[in-house]
């Protein structure tokens, strides 16, 4: 009898997943701007001032009061005394008199007086004077101040990912810096007596470590800085003073490999003997033997050595895991496609299949299973962009049938 879950499905691993992850959320830093893109949002934003902050001119033309032009003659245009200009940034010009008008430009504040904007290359110009279309209708090309946003207005909430076009609306609310969650800082450990560097030549019975670029490669896709150890051997001292080692360091130790039944898998009893396994082994295909524990101050996943278990258990495990340490609220999207082959599954566990995915020409998604099964083919992930997930329990599904995907 095991002290701790194992054997539980994939929604009750993701449970704890969230909860052990929001009882170590971790802590808020205030960063400029430039340093918050992809961060997620530890603070409300209210709207300090309006957005536009004054009325002003949405093209560049001349500026006048309306009620000029309906004083003009049926069907004629007005004709206004060329009075000045309103440049955008420039000191504000005065107010405007009846029959006059302002040059203006695009973003420049709408001088006192003035209510419309007659668009230059629709005027003609005499002189002074400038003769305005007698179909600009009022109001026209002008961007009134508060209608993009009000002042005190909530328009960033905390849990959200910091986006570029939000990092800007910061910037135009005047914000230099925010609140946001720190980054998880994570060690990724690879495993295995077999394993050897790419350049190196092979033995017998060695192949090189794959798993390592995988591994960072999807955790520099989704903004974080990962540290790479040295590859750990099957030796049990070694793994534990390298485990403890990391686990002091950092947030998230990521270890692939040396979770599964095999004599030199020693990753989980130095959780058992050295911290605390939240769960071991879930109903999920592949990735079964994925562990999931605490040491000193990190979380500990423990993702299978099998390539393809690697990204089904990161994207379907580790990412989640990433997202709540940070507090993310924002929901990540969830992308469904038809499947352009039927598939019967004939084992309870939810299942992770290699798929591509194509939008047709009516703007419908496909997901085109890959045939190949075993968790060890990488060339079957190269070839497809997305994991096909098919629910829990036995699954007859037709062609055709939506199913949920997890591009990647
Ligand atoms: N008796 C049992 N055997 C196995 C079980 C089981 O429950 N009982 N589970 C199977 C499943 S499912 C998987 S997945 C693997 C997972 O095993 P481990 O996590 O212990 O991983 P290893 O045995 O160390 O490696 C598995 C496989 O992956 C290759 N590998 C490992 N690391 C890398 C790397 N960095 N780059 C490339 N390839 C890597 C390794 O050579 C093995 O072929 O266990 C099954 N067995
Ligand atoms: O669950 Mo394993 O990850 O199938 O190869």
């Amino acid at each position: 009898m095991h002290a701790f879950p194992t054997g539980l499905s994939f929604d009750e691993a993701l449970a704890i997943v969230a909860e052990v992850a929001a009882e170590h959320r971790l802590e808020h830093e205030s960063l400029a701007l430039a340093r918050c893109h992809g961060r997620v949002l530890a603070q409300d934003l209210d709207a300090p001032l309006a957005l536009p902050p004054f009325d002003n001119s949405a093209m560049d033309g001349f500026a006048f009061r309306h009620a000029d032009l309906s004083a003009a003659e049926a069907g004629q245009g007005a004709r206004l005394r060329l009075a000045g200009e309103q440049f955008a940034g420039a000191a504000l010009a005065p107010a405007l008199m009846p029959g006059q008008c302002l040059r203006i430009t695009t973003g420049a504040a709408m001088p006192a007086g003035a209510d419309t904007v007659a668009i230059k290359e629709h005027v003609s110009l005499d002189g002074d004077t400038v003769l305005i279309p007698a179909d600009t209708a009022p109001g026209a090309n002008v961007r009134y101040a508060g209608e993009d946003v009000r002042v005190g207005e909530r328009v960033l909430h905390a849990g959200q990912v910091l986006t570029p076009p939000r990092l800007s609306l910061a910037a135009s609310l005047g914000q230099p810096a925010l609140s946001v969650a720190r980054r998880p800082t994570v060690a990724v450990f690879t495993s295995g007596d077999e394993l050897v560097e790419p350049g190196l030549p092979l033995g017998p019975g060695q192949i090189h470590d794959s798993n390592r670029e995988l591994l960072m490669g999807l955790l520099r896709a989704d903004g974080l800085e990962p540290t790479a150890w040295p590859r750990l051997p099957d030796d049990p001292r070694q793994v534990e003073i390298a485990l403890r080692d990391a686990a002091c360091a950092f947030d998230l130790v990521l270890t692939c490999g040396a979770v599964s039944a095999g004599e030199k898998d020693h990753i989980p009893a130095v959780l058992e003997r050295f911290g605390r396994v939240h769960f071991w082994k879930v109903r999920m295909k592949p990735g079964m033997p994925l562990l999931f524990g605490s040491l000193d101050q990190a979380r500990v996943l423990g993702l299978p050595g099998n390539p393809v278990s690697v990204l089904a258990t990161y994207l379907g495990v580790a990412r989640p895991l990433i997202d709540g340490l940070q507090g993310r609220r924002d929901p990540r999207p969830r992308w469904r496609a038809r499947l352009v082959a039927p598939i019967d599954k004939r084992h309870p566990r939810r299942e992770f299949l290699r798929a591509k995915l194509n939008a047709d020409e009516q703007g419908v998604l496909w997901a085109d299973p890959n045939p190949a099964t075993g968790s060890h083919r990488l060339r079957a992930a190269a070839d497809s962009n997305a994991l096909i997930v098919i629910g829990d329990g036995l699954q007859q599904l037709e062609a055709g049938a939506v199913v949920e995907v997890l591009p990647y």
